[in-house]
C-alpha cells in the first residue's frame, strides 16, 4: 500500500486481521488496498499453498522469518548463537530460503536467538556471526537478502542483538553484501530511543522497516514516536524499501488504519508551506 506520502507499507498477518483465521487474512489485507504482506512464520502451511493464497489475492510476499525452535527452547528465538547446534542453523537456514524462493519473498529475516546461560557473549557473537557467514554463501544465488532485527529485552531477554549497533557489527563484519538491518522502530525505541539519529547512522544498512507505536506497540499515532518526523526521515533518504505494519491494532484492523491517512500524510508542497 502507497501512503499519501508515497512510502510503501505491508502488512504483517501475524499481527494485524487477526479478526479472521490466518489464511483468510490475505483477501482481508488485499480488501484494505496492501499490496504485500509479511509474517513470521509460514512453516505450518506448505509452501505451494500459501503461493496460491498470495496469488488469489494478489499479494506480494515482503519477508519471512527463518524457522525457530519451539517456545521454551534453546532454540525458540534460533540456532544461529548457539555453540554445537550449526547442523540445526544450517538445516533451519536452508527450509527458510527454500520457502522464501517458493513464495516469491525478498527479505529471510534470520534471527539472533537467545545466548545460553554459561555462554560469553563474546563466545555467542562468535558463533552467529560463522554461522551468518555460512548462510549468506548459501543465499548468493537465491537473490533473497538476509536481514538482523535487534530486539529490545524488555519483550526479548537475553536476545543476542540488543542494540542496533551489535546487528550493524555483525552486517560490517560481512561485508554487507546479501545482508542488512530490519530496522524495527517500536524496538528501537524501546531500548535506545534517539531513533531519528538511529535512522540516519543506519540507512544505508537498512533493507527492510518495521513499525509500531510504544507503549503498548499499537499503530502509529497512538503511543509516544513522532511518526510524521520518522516518515520524513525516510523520504529525506529515499528509502526505497517496505515498511511492515507489526503492531497489535487498538481498536480493529481496518478502524485503526487511519493512521496512514494522519501520521504518513503527504508532505506539504513548498508553496503550502510558504503560506
Ligand atoms: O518481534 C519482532 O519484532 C519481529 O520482528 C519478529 O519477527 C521476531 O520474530
Ligand atoms: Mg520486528
Amino acid at each position: 500500500m502507497h501512503a499519501p506520502n508515497g512510502l510503501r507499507f505491508d502488512a504483517n498477518l501475524k499481527w494485524l486481521f487477526t479478526e479472521v483465521p490466518f489464511e483468510e487474512r490475505f483477501d482481508a489485507a488485499s480488501a484494505a488496498g496492501f499490496t504485500a504482506v509479511e509474517y513470521a512464520d509460514p512453516y505450518p502451511y506448505p509452501a505451494a499453498r500459501l503461493r496460491r493464497r498470495l496469488t488469489d489475492a494478489g499479494l506480494h510476499q515482503v519477508l519471512i522469518n527463518a524457522p525457530v525452535g519451539e517456545p521454551g527452547s534453546p532454540e525458540r528465538a534460533g540456532a544461529a548463537c548457539l555453540p554445537g547446534r550449526t547442523d540445526r542453523f544450517r538445516s533451519d537456514l536452508q527450509r527458510g530460503l527454500d520457502y522464501a524462493v517458493e513464495l516469491g519473498c525478498d527479505v529471510l529475516h534470520v534471527l539472533g536467538g537467545i545466548r545460553p546461560d554459561g555462554i560469553s557473549h563474546d563466545r555467542a557473537f562468535a558463533t552467529f556471526v560463522t554461522n551468518l557467514a555460512w548462510a549468506v554463501d548459501q543465499a548468493r544465488d537465491t537473490g533473497i537478502c538476509l536481514v538482523l532485527e535487534a530486539q529490545n529485552s524488555r519483550d526479548a531477554p537475553g536476545y543476542l542483538l540488543d542494540t542496533q549497533a551489535r546487528a550493524a557489527a555483525v552486517v560490517e563484519a560481512l561485508g554487507g553484501n546479501g545482508i542488512g538491518l530490519l530496522l524495527d522502530l517500536y524496538h528501537v525505541q524501546v531500548q535506545e530511543g534517539d531513533l531519528i539519529s538511529a535512522l540516519r547512522e543506519q540507512l544505508p544498512r537498512i533493507r527492510h522497516v518495521q513499525i509500531a507505536d510504544p507503549p503498548d506497540r499499537t499503530e502509529p499515532g497512538s503511543g509516544e514516536i513522532a511518526w510524521p518526523r520518522v516518515f520524513d526521515t525516510l523520504l529525506d533518504a529515499s528509502y526505497q524499501g517496505w515498511i511492515g505494519c507489526e503492531y497489535r491494532p487498538a481498536d480493529g484492523t481496518v478502524n485503526g488504519l487511519s493512521w496512514l491517512a494522519e501520521q504518513a500524510a503527504a508532505p506539504a508542497t513548498a508553496a503550502e508551506a510558504a503560506r
